[in-house]
């Protein structure tokens, strides 16, 4: 799905990311921890295409890429359905198809009632909702999360989880999650990355599931991750 190989990135005299690699292995998940300011939104938008490195290669293979950030980042003046269409003009689908396709994921997305309201008159987490309806609507095969629930209390935020999953078990996807919640990570990921120093490097690799499969060892990594996020 994507390949990042020896990517340099700089601002200025701040060097970001130095001979950076990572690449995904099919509809894997990974997350990303990392101290502020490490690099983790540059790896994104370099994903994404917004950011173009000074050196490296990046390979992205996959056709439709969904972003959701830590903000919604709504149109105020388009309605929930209008929202969750913005990425679809540019697909070759009639409009049969594209008001199926958003009919599907406004029920997944338990937003019917909600479809002609517009974004200053849903809640915080309603407004997550419909972002994450419009990077499902274009059906991606890289999905790009960027801190996607950090401004959600807790019990919504395990909600979304909930809901993040049963989307990706229905649009299968290589998936991207920026995170600061080292249970989140645990609790979404195939894989952990756990980033640090400057320029950035790639500090621990875990593979949740093989740690899953031995109560103690997925423990003890737990624990290492959490050691390693409070240095
Ligand atoms: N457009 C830009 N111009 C100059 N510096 C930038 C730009 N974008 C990012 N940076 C710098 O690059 C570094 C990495 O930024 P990035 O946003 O990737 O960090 P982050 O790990 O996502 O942090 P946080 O967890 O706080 O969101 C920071 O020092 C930031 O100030």
């Amino acid at each position: 799905m994507f390949k990042l190989e020896n990517v340099t990135l700089s601002f200025d005299n701040l060097k970001v990311l130095t001979d950076f690699n990572l690449a995904s292995q099919g509809h894997e998940f990974i997350s990303i921890l990392g101290p502020s300011g490490v690099g983790k939104t540059c790896i994104l938008n370099i994903l994404a295409g917004l950011l173009k490195p000074q050196a490296g290669l990046v390979s992205v293979t996959s056709l439709r890429t969904g972003y959701v950030f830590q903000e919604p980042r709504l149109i105020p003046w388009c309605t929930v359905e209008e929202n969750m269409t913005l990425g679809l003009y540019g697909l070759k689908i009639t409009k049969a198809e594209r008001t199926a396709r958003i009919n599907k994921l406004l029920d997944k997305l338990s937003l019917n009632n909600f479809a002609r309201y517009y974004p200053g008159q849903l809640s915080g987490g309603m407004k997550q909702r419909v972002a994450l309806g419009r990077a499902f609507a274009v059906e991606p095969d890289l999905l790009l999360m960027d801190e996607p629930f950090s401004s959600l209390d807790e019990n919504l935020r395990q909600a979304m989880r909930e809901l993040l999953k049963s989307l990706i078990q229905w649009n299968p996807c290589a998936t991207v999650f920026v995170t600061h919640d080292v249970r989140e990570a645990i609790q979404l990921a195939d894989r952990i990355i756990v980033l640090k120093g400057r320029p950035c490097q790639i500090v621990r690799e875990i593979n949740v599931d093989a740690g899953q499969s031995g109560e103690e060892s997925y423990q003890k990594n737990l624990a290492e991750i959490i050691l390693q996020e409070s240095l």
